[in-house]
């Protein structure tokens, strides 16, 4: 069975700007489903597509099937069928062992700055680099699959 075992976490804005990274890749998904215990998102990336099937999460787990599309495809998907999108740059920086991705989220989402770590186990050790703040995995607010119908600008502080 396909696992993703994940933690989240918001960036310092202010830090982040400090930081030395590689350059990002604009990122356009949308989400074939609006229903809160699975998702089905269309990805599209500068040369490539995915489709990838999510479970609910447990913890810092969830249930993940993906499979690459080609990337005109996803645009189709992405196009005709999505009930929503959103779009984000991914930043991928690596940090001891592990890889973080930090996605810079665009149009309704702008502000929003978040940083994920994939783990091998729940308790998997990692560094936490100085940019981090605090963690928010499992608050379903930030999950990408709400932020396209709920996004960032809405919010009430
Ligand atoms: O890139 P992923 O698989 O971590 O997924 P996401 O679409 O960026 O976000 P979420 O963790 O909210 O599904």
């Amino acid at each position: 069975m396909g696992i993703e075992i994940e933690r989240k976490f918001l960036v310092n804005k202010t830090k982040w700007q400090q930081v030395e990274k590689p350059a990002g890749e604009f990122y356009r998904q949308g989400y074939l489903l609006t229903d809160p215990n699975k998702t089905i998102r269309v990805r599209q990336t500068s040369d490539k597509g995915f489709l990838t099937i999510k479970g609910i999460s447990v913890g810092a787990t969830r249930a993940e099937y993906e499979y690459e599309v080609p990337v005109g495809e996803a645009k189709e998907l992405l196009d005709q069928f999505c009930v929503a999108e959103l779009s984000k740059i991914r930043f991928k920086i690596s940090v001891g062992q592990h890889v973080w991705e930090v996605d810079e989220f665009l149009g309704n989402n702008t502000g929003l700055l978040v940083a994920e770590i994939e783990l091998t186990s729940e308790d998997e050790i990692f560094t936490l680099p100085d940019w981090i703040d605090s963690e928010v995995t499992g608050d379903e607010k930030y999950y990408n699959s709400n932020l396209v119908t709920h996004p960032y600008k809405d919010w009430k502080s």
